[in-house]
């Protein structure tokens, strides 16, 4: 996606009644990602159900046609991919556009660095501001080079060995995406590849490769730290899934309903994957009323149902070895902590400055506009919630970010007045839909 195409769709929410209802919401991006991904891999088809059609992981899906792979959308909504085994994707002839996703870009890095081929890269006014150097230094050690503009960032070129090298990596930066990225790659590699992680992050890479046939080892490593090894130049079988409904994406109506009185909600088939459930721990310790109810397996990842009810919320101070489980979510958590009675300290966070924007002033600087009392440092921020919504009634700049646009719209209807957001089309990106699906839920949310 280009900077809102169409040009910038802003959006006013205003207060809303009690929210009431079931709804499902769309798929996990980060398990959609790696459908396409592992199934353009694997020899045969693959069926997934549930694959989240939003701009980023069609974005996935576009680039992995550009290799050769075949991934294509049933009438019914299913996706199909016919994959080309490890190792057997064919250089592009067009330039690779990753759009506003990080997730694409990165793990692609990872699989392109051991195909012995060039591929040029790029993305939009968000993504190539991004830090790509997590990715490519590892990968360098493995044989690719890459030749990327100043500060690492896109766009560039992958230029893939014809000699991979494994090797073992201790990740500087709790990163899901750098992880995955040297798992991928290690896929074309002979030997094991071992990334080690001291704080563990989600392990849908390490879940899905299982899915497909792949043994991943993870052993303890440590102090906490986890080491997860793959064995190269095996071959992924197809196999197929179903994507789970994404938490990320949950959180959103989640926090709404807890924050508008007399609220109750019932949000089916989310991912309980512990590793990304850090919000839902959170908002209990908050004083939450958030159950999982039926919880069952789907393709190697847990789910459940999702009951929420209107809960009156206070202050905590979140651990700072929650961040990775709940790093993408730390935005709505503001939303919550405004309406909350205290303050809520949240630190270690200082990876939400390089997202789609700088998430951490992106809010700060947001919440500030709407009436709310912050402090912030370079990773870490207090939120002073007075036990009630604050006044709102202010335009709040996006940046290219989803998760900045969903969260205000969020707070707009628990304010006074109503908050503005200057572009919501990046809500495209992971939740299409949104607006449909919270306005019939009873929110407000509105062209302006
Ligand atoms: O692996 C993934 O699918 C993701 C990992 C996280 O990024 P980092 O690896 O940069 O923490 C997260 O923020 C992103 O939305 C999705
Ligand atoms: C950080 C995110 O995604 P990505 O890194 O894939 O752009 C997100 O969805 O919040």
């Amino acid at each position: 996606m280009a900077a809102s195409p169409a040009g910038p769709r802003p959006l006013l929410s205003r207060r809303s009644g009690a929210l009431a209802g079931t709804v499902t919401v769309p798929g996990d991006k980060s398990i959609s990602h790696r459908a396409l991904m592992f199934g353009a891999l694997s020899l045969g088809e693959t069926r997934i159900e549930g694959l989240l059609e939003g701009d980023d992981v069609l974005r996935t899906a576009a680039a992995l046609r550009a290799l050769g792979a075949e991934a294509e959308r049933l009438p019914d909504g299913t996706w199909i991919t016919r994959g080309r085994g490890v190792g057997g994707l064919a250089e592009p002839a067009q330039v690779l556009d990753m759009g506003n996703s990080g997730t694409a870009a990165r793990l692609l890095m990872g699989l392109l660095a051991t195909h012995p081929f060039t591929s040029v890269m790029t993305g939009d006014a968000s993504l190539t501001k991004r830090p790509m150097a997590r990715v490519t230094t590892p990968l360098e050690t493995m044989g690719a080079r890459f030749a990327l503009r100043s500060g690492g960032r896109l766009p560039g070129a992958v230029i893939g060995t014809d000699r991979p090298v494994p090797i073992a990596y201790r990740l500087p930066v709790a990163s899901a995406q750098v992880k995955s990225a040297i798992l991928l790659a290690g896929l074309n590699a002979p030997g094991r590849t071992t990334v080690i992680e001291p704080e563990p992050t989600r392990d849908h890479t390490e879940r899905m490769l299982r899915h497909f046939g792949i043994e991943v080892t993870v052993e303890e490593a440590g102090d906490g730290a986890l080491a997860a090894t793959v064995t190269g130049q095996g071959e992924l079988t197809a196999r197929d899934l179903r994507v789970p409904a994404d938490p990320s994406s949950a959180a959103f109506p989640a926090v709404a309903a807890l924050i508008r009185p007399g609220s109750a909600l019932s949000l089916p088939g989310v991912g309980t994957n512990p590793r990304r459930t850090g919000l839902f721990e959170t908002l209990r310790a908050m004083g939450a009323d958030i159950a999982y109810a039926n919880p069952r397996e789907e393709g190697g990842e847990p789910v459940a149902d999702l009951l929420v009810r209107a809960s009156g919320l206070r202050g905590v101070e979140v651990p700072p070895e929650r961040a990775p489980s709940m790093i993408d979510e730390y935005p709505v958590l503001c939303i919550a902590a405004a309406c909350a009675e205290g303050p809520t300290v949240m630190r270690g966070i200082g990876e939400l400055r390089v997202k789609e924007s700088d998430r951490l002033a992106m809010m700060a600087d947001g919440l500030a506009a709407c009436g709310v009392t912050v402090e912030a440092g370079e990773d870490w921020m207090v939120v002073h919630g007075r036990g009630r919504p604050p006044a709102g009634g202010a335009t709040v700049a996006t940046a290219m970010d989803h998760r900045i646009a969903m969260s205000f719209l969020v707070l707009g209807m628990a304010t006074e007045q109503p908050v503005r957001v200057d572009d919501g089309a990046f809500i495209d990106t992971s939740f299409p839909g949104f607006v449909a699906l919270m306005n019939g839920l009873g929110a407000d949310i509105a062209a302006a």
